[in-house]
């Protein structure tokens, strides 16, 4: 059996060596004449899955990517091709979360706000924007859903159109996938108008796909508008507007979902879906089993947390501003760009979760709204 992998793909050698024979590539430039042979791929969101990578894949079977967005992929043609595919739904949602409650943290501190005084529009309320709907309830953070097929679908949680985010939010956050065709189309959801209309002192946030948001309607805000960004998603990445990137308040290489246990549940998720592709069950693995112990991993409350002990308590785990200047630091050599990009993302930090940090005290200090949050916790 030959394997093909990305190689930015933590545990996947070792895991997929185990049912057959694993080369390992860079994903951003796999080609056709990589695919002779192979039995079955690997891949992350930089590998465009099409008629012209499939031409010369004489034996593919099975295309697992570890990640939840698929839009990198042609999930018809694999289908009328007769080869199974399948991704890793939610995988790395605690990751992206996180992301998004680190950047709001930090604003707040730089800002002066209180995170408890805003209220955070979530477009998308799948399993990145219910997981950080979960968060924000746990700090009772104000928050309000948008998902007009959720909605469709009878989903009973109350749902808004984006108009209604869009004048009342101080925060939006996006956790779409990326869609051309349909009823409710992503690509350019925030276009001129949508954010002209944004409250002055909004802050944007996209975590999902870069051309969810209009890069020239963002520029041209952020020019005259009270406006603060944060993305973690470009509209032409690995390519990075230069004018754009001073402008942002953080900016980070695609890593919002980056933490070691998302990227384990990704690639053991394709990796068991493909034992199961060959009745090969007992070879099966939990991600948790891969894992290290965090390099802190344990603390104690002597009081009940304010707002300081949750931003340190978070910041143990992931501060925005650490990929933020290593990124503006990468971007700086402009003929090297696209190469740090790519760079940065593989040679990522063991970035964990909230999870990977015990938190002890009493009942009284407020331990059950941290493990609401994702920490785990003890009394
Ligand atoms: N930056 C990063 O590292 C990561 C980015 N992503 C991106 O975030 C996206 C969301 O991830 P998940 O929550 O796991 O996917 P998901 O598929 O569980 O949720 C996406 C939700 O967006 C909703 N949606 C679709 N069109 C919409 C529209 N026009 N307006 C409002 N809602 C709409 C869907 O109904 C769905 O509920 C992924 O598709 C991927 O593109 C995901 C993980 C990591
Ligand atoms: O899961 C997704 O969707 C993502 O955007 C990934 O976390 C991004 O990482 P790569 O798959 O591009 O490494």
């Amino acid at each position: 059996m030959n394997i093909l992998i990305d190689e930015n793909m933590p545990y996947a050698a070792e895991l997929f060596s185990k049912l057959g024979t694993v080369t390992a590539k860079a994903g951003r430039t796999l080609t056709t004449e990589d695919l002779i042979d192979v039995d079955a791929l690997m891949i992350r969101s930089v590998t465009k899955v099409d008629e012209a990578l499939l031409e010369k894949a004489n034996k593919l079977k099975f295309v697992g990517t570890a990640t939840a967005g698929t839009d990198h992929v042609d999930a018809e043609l694999l289908a009328s091709k007769g080869i199974f595919f399948t991704a890793a739904p939610g995988c790395n949602k605690v990751g992206v979360a996180e992301y998004v409650i680190s950047a709001l943290l930090v604003l707040s501190q730089q800002q002066g706000f209180s995170i408890a005084d805003r209220k955070v529009g979530i477009v998308g309320a799948g399993q990145v924007g219910s997981y950080l709907s979960k968060c924000l309830s746990a700090l009772s953070i104000q928050h309000l859903l948008c998902d007009p097929l959720k909605q469709a679908e009878g989903d009973t949680r109350e749902f808004h159109p984006l108009q209604t985010l869009i004048a009342e939010c101080d925060v939006l956050t996006f956790h779409t996938p990326l869609t051309k065709n349909g009823e409710h189309p992503t690509h350019h959801l925030m276009g001129d108008a949508e954010i002209a209309a944004l409250k002055p002192g909004s802050i944007l946030i996209n975590a999902a796909r870069g051309p969810v948001v209009s890069n020239d309607a963002l520029k041209a805000a952020l020019k005259t508008q009270q406006l603060t960004a944060v993305l973690d998603v470009f509209e032409f990445e690995p390519e990075v507007d230069m004018e754009l990137l001073p402008m942002l308040a953080f900016a980070t290489p695609h890593v919002a979902g980056y933490g070691l246990e998302g990227k384990a549940r990704g690639t053991t998720m394709i990796y068991n879906s493909y034992c199961e592709f060959l009745g090969n069950q007992e070879e099966k693995v939990e991600a948790a089993s891969l894992l290290p112990i965090a390099p802190i991993p344990k603390v104690s409350l002597s009081k009940p947390w304010d707002e300081s002990d949750l931003m340190a308590l978070c910041q143990l785990i992931y501060d925005v501003r650490r990929d933020d200047a290593e990124f503006r630091r990468a971007m700086a050599d402009v003929e090297q760009q696209r190469a740090s990009f790519d760079r940065l993302r593989k040679n990522y930090w063991d970035r964990r979760e909230y999870s990977a940090i015990t938190v002890a005290g009493e009942a009284a200090f407020g331990l059950e709204s941290l493990a609401n949050l994702g920490f785990t916790v003890e009394e």
